[in-house]
């Protein structure tokens, strides 16, 4: 395994949090594979959520896997676990290997084209560990990803390549938000998956 890029590691935020930026990680080839395989083998589902007293159906498809049957609450859904394929975990390999960290959870995101983002948010969950690392990978469509601080409004905005890794940690969570913005120049899918920290009890 050929851990390239690690001298020219980044932090893309100016303060308040760190993002990591790693590039690619995984090569063109490395890529398409796990894209076909997590396009194929995961079990997607339309995310539901209820907004302003509605009850909504996202046209991204989400899926959430981990160690445990661990309970995952967000935007009023509550997730269960189910345990790793074997493109997960050797993902999770991969990119404990690269990060120095542990994670025991991956929340995985497929978005069929430009049409479909997510919105400005910041995942501070009490599920999550406070300030644990968050390492996100992508497969497929190069997205745009911004970062807007809470306070100042500053942005910062990144594109996140095929087979690109992303960590954010510190206090990135409690100062920024994050969103996939839609984009009418995608065609394109891309899969997202985001390696957490779930702390129980
Ligand atoms: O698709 C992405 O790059 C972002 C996903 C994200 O922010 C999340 O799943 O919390
Ligand atoms: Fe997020």
């Amino acid at each position: 395994m050929d851990l390239f890029n690690t001298d020219i590691i980044t932090n893309l935020l100016p303060g308040d949090g760190v993002a990591n930026y790693y590039g690619r990680v995984f090569s063109r080839s490395e890529s398409l594979h796990y894209f076909d395989q997590l396009f194929n083998t995961i079990d997607w589902k339309n995310d539901e959520a209820i907004m302003f007293g509605k009850h909504i159906i996202t046209k991204r498809k989400a899926a959430w896997y981990g160690d445990g049957a661990y309970a995952y609450t967000y935007s009023n859904t509550t997730k269960q676990a189910v345990p790793w394929t074997k493109e997960l975990a050797e993902l999770k390999a991969k990119v404990e290997k690269i990060t120095g960290e542990t994670y025991n959870s991956c929340l995985l995101n497929l978005y069929h084209n430009g049409d479909e983002g997510m919105a400005y948010h910041s995942d501070d969950e009490q599920t999550l560990g406070k300030n644990s690392a968050i390492a996100s990978v992508s497969f497929g469509a190069e997205r745009k990803f911004l970062f807007k601080h809470k306070q100042t409004k500053e942005t910062v905005s990144v594109m996140l390549e095929n087979g690109s890794l992303l960590v954010m940690k510190g206090a990135t969570q409690t100062n920024w938000l994050h969103r996939l913005p839609p984009t009418k120049k995608v065609t394109s899918a891309r899969i997202n998956l985001t390696f957490r920290t779930i702390v129980i009890g």
